[in-house]
């Protein structure tokens, strides 16, 4: 039996199982299943222990990471008193314990790509009576980055900002980069200048712990450059587009637990 069946291989199954799987701690056997073969033997090849499977077999925990339309017919296949983590967005405990043939203890979390490198950012919750696999996924995923336990009625809101948060900050880095291509930079220098201070700003913000408004005037001389640009953000009224956003995806959350059903 595999201490972790990891069930599709794409972009997040990937990250965990290959985050986990190389963590010292972490599950020591891992399979990984994905109806595109060699997606899981790639996984599998850079695992210690790792294994691809082309069907279900016994584990003692299964992490599901399809896609929130496919993971009614996964759950309904696994054996009756299953562990199940699910890190499919939108895809309530409640829903995931109505398809669960039998039983079986279960954790919704919602982690984040950055865990491929043990930087990542995962929220979790679980059903009651699910304390015990509650407390292995935290272990498991504090090994490849931090860990917030957040009421499921939170989540929505959760997973549009630390779950999908790294594809906003990777959009800033794709305008910062267009935007030094514009203004006459070679395209892989806009990229390294904009991709190290992305870098370096994120980790200051962590060393220092501050307040980000007290750390951006920092950066903003008065009558300098700095307030020119966050005066046109201002204008363009960036933090509402934020909001704005923020507030689509966690809409899309819920629509995608409705979908689940169809
Ligand atoms: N990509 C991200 O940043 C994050 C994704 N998630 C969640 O993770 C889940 C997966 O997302 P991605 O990895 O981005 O999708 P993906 O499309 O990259 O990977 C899904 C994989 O599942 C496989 N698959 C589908 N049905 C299957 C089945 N019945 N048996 C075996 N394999 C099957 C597909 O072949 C595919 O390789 C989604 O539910 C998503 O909401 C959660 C947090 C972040
Ligand atoms: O976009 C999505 O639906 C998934 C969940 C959070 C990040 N990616």
């Amino acid at each position: 039996m595999y201490d972790l069946l990891v069930v599709g291989a794409g972009n997040m199954g990937s990250a965990l199982a290959v985050g986990m799987g190389n963590a010292e701690g972490g599950p020591k056997s891992i399979a990984i299943l994905d109806h595109t073969l060699n997606k899981a033997q790639a996984v599998a090849a850079r695992l210690p222990q790792g294994r691809a499977l082309t069907e279900l077999e016994s584990a003692d925990v299964y992490l599901l990471a399809v896609k929130p339309h496919h993971i009614r017919n996964v759950v309904k296949e696994l054996p009756a008193g299953a562990k199940v983590i699910s890190v499919a967005a939108g895809i309530r405990l409640a829903q995931l314990n109505s398809w669960l043939v039998k039983g079986g203890a279960i954790v919704r979390a919602m982690p984040n790509t950055a865990c491929e490198i043990g930087q990542g950012v995962t929220a979790v919750c679980a059903t009651a009576g699910s304390e015990d696999l509650a407390a292995r996924a935290q272990e498991w995923f504090r090994l490849v980055g931090e860990v917030f336990l957040v009421p499921e009625k939170q989540f929505d809101v959760v997973s549009a900002l630390s779950g999908s948060g790294p594809a906003y900050v990777f959009l800033l880095l794709e305008a910062m980069q267009e935007a030094g291509i514009t203004l006459g930079l070679p395209a892989a220098m806009a990229l390294d200048l904009a991709r190290a201070t992305v870098r370096g700003a994120g980790l200051l913000s962590q060393a220092r712990q501050d307040d980000p408004r007290a750390m951006r005037l920092a950066v903003t001389s008065p009558g300098g450059m700095t307030a020119e640009a966050i005066a046109v953000f201002e204008k363009l009224r960036f933090r509402h587009q934020v909001l704005t956003a923020v507030r689509a995806a966690a809409e899309r959350s819920q629509e995608l637990s409705a979908l689940a059903e169809d």
